[in-house]
């Protein structure tokens, strides 16, 4: 089919990546997590870093010529002063995951690392192919030693027409609801999915491969609903309003990163919310490859206001408020319970 190529490539660059994270996470140094610079000082980590380097330079190989890449990272703090000994590392982890794989025979400069990063400097948009990467999603979980990604998807003339989400520390079995983060439980799991082809799941060390979806619930009280774990990112007050006027029982899912949608789609639980504090703008990376995974295996992902997500604008996403994902069944009901709880919230109180 028509991205056949581009989807095989896809699934080899997010899984080499994935080697790189998880040798990190194991032995997570201090002087491994730095600080953003500007007024959202979010962490950033020699794996974010590593990530984003390795899976841009297995793409350009794959596609020489052709490439676009629109990326979370950039060098910019790396290049400044004290950054040398960071750079090194990172040089030194893509370089042995290259090794470990055995088809790219190169070792890398450290300058080499610093321009596959920024290779991912592209602004996107609705002209031509753009690949998309977050490097790793949930940086925050990643440090905590809980659940992140890497979350790479396809943008074909403002299309997401491919998408890959691998999920290291997913349990490949359905989450059990009592115990999320069950310590028997093998993990690592690796979504892809494309369009019009439906999605499917693999471990990450092996390759049985099965088709997904969604899940089929139709009473909300039976709906179990995932939102991030840290309160920042997504209004917990909120949902909670919005999960009693459904009459949802389960307690909040709560998980970092796009493994929310990945864990949907195989039908972990029914719906995934997220409402961002006032003036946040969510970027295409951290939703192009985790909405398409649901989207194929028959779920529903919109913004407040019922609207499709738009990732032809460039990097960021235009949105009314915040985003909905469920089933088909579903999302009517949950519709109604959103604009609710929205209209009760901005009610000025008594
Ligand atoms: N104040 C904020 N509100 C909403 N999302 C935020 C945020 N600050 C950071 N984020 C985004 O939330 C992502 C993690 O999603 P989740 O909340 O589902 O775990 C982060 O991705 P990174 O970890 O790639 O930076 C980041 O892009
Ligand atoms: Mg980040
Ligand atoms: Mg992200
Ligand atoms: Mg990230």
């Amino acid at each position: 089919m028509a991205y056949d190529k581009e989807l095989a490539a896809a699934i080899k660059a997010a899984s080499l990546a994935t080697r790189l994270c998880r040798k990190v996470q194991k032995a997570l140094l201090q002087s491994d997590v730095r600080s953003k610079h500007g007024r959202n000082k979010s962490p950033v980590t020699v794996a974010d870093y590593g990530s984003q380097a390795l899976v841009s330079f297995v793409l350009q190989q794959e596609f020489p010529g052709e490439f676009s890449l629109v990326a979370e990272e950039d060098s910019n703090d790396l290049r400044k002063d004290g950054g040398g000994e960071i750079v090194e590392r990172i040089t030194k982890l893509v370089n042995e995951s290259l090794t470990s794989d055995g088809s790219y025979g190169v070792s890398l400069s450290s300058e080499d690392i610093l321009k596959a990063i920024d290779c991912g400097k592209s602004e996107g948009g609705s002209q031509g192919r753009h690949w998309v990467l977050d490097p790793i999603d949930g940086t925050k979980g990643f440090v905590r030693g809980d659940q992140y990604a890497v979350a790479l998807a396809l943008l074909d003339r403002g299309n997401v027409v491919l998408g890959v989400l691998a999920c290291p520390n997913l349990p490949l079995t359905s989450i059990s609801f009592a115990h999320p983060h069950s310590p028997n439980n093998e993990v690592g799991c690796l979504f892809f999915a494309e369009v019009g082809r439906g999605t499917y799941m693999q471990p990450l060390d092996g390759s049985s491969t099965v088709k997904v979806q969604v899940s089929a619930v139709e009473n909300p009280e039976e709906a179990s609903f995932f939102e991030s774990y840290e309160a920042a990112h997504s209004m917990h007050d909120l949902s909670s309003l919005i999960a009693q006027k459904l009459g949802v029982k389960a307690a909040p899912i709560r998980m970092d990163s796009q493994v929310k949608y990945g864990a949907l789609s195989r039908g972990d639980g029914a719906i995934y919310l997220r409402f961002p504090r006032n003036g946040y703008r969510e970027k295409i990376w951290d939703h192009a490859a985790g909405s398409i995974v649901v989207t194929e295996a028959g779920g529903v992902v919109t913004d407040a206001a019922g609207k499709q997500l738009d990732f032809s604008k460039g990097k960021y996403l235009d949105l009314d408020t915040g985003i909905i994902v469920s089933n088909q069944k579903l999302m009517p009901l949950l519709f109604d319970a959103v604009r609710a709880s929205l209209a009760q919230k901005s009610k000025p109180q008594p």
